[in-house]
């Protein structure tokens, strides 16, 4: 047996506001692992919002940045990951986290995430100047990429605590290779 330190990280992956940097964080204390949010550490390194980088820097910019952050971070051992929502539209994003971590899909349906589009739109550039149809396609688009995981949890009736709990199991659940 491995010590727990030496298990592969955990990946969070699904739609922004899903609840992966709520309930990931949670998830980090209660297993007592470091938590990182690669939104956050891109936020940290240009010194400015997700919103100002899309406008000041351009999306590409912010691509190109979380691309490579994510392959650094996900080289370590035994953290709790949160990706941003659009992160692994990237196909290198997503061999290197399927080969080398626990990718957990946090899942949300279409009729529980139109009510959270209100409290988002303001810190998530994607969903500016688009309307309700034109965010269901990308949420459709989306989805089909985020089928490449390891763990599903829907996460439509849980608070962020249960989810958190879940997170927690499938971690302790894994083993260290
Ligand atoms: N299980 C839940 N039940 C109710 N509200 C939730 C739940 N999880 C998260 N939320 C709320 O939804 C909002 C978005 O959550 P959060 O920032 O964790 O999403 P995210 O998946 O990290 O999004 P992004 O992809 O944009 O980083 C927050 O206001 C949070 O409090
Ligand atoms: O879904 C997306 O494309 C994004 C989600 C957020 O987490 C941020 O990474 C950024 O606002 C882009
Ligand atoms: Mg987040």
């Amino acid at each position: 047996m491995g010590k727990d330190s030496d298990k592969k990280s955990v990946v969070l992956i699904g739609f922004m506001g899903a609840g992966k940097t709520t309930a990931g964080e949670l998830a980090a204390k209660k297993l007592n692992r470091s938590f990182i949010d690669i939104d956050q550490e891109i936020e940290k390194k240009f010194g400015m919002t997700a919103t100002e980088i899309f406008k000041k820097h351009g999306e590409k910019a912010f691509r190109t940045y979380e691309k490579n952050i994510i392959e650094l971070k996900t080289s370590g051992k035994g953290q709790v990951i949160s990706l941003g929502g659009g992160a692994f539209i990237n196909e290198e994003t997503r061999k290197t986290c399927l080969a080398n971590t626990v990718v957990i899909f946090l899942d949300i349906s279409w009729e529980a995430w139109k009510n959270r589009f209100e409290q988002l739109v303001e810190t998530r550039p994607v969903l500016q100047g688009r309307d309700l149809n034109e965010i269901k396609e990308l949420y459709s688009e989306r989805k089909l990429l985020y089928n490449n995981h390891h763990f599903h949890i829907l996460t439509d009736n849980l608070s962020p605590e249960e989810v958190a709990e879940k997170i927690v199991d499938i971690y302790s659940n894994s083993t260290s290779d």
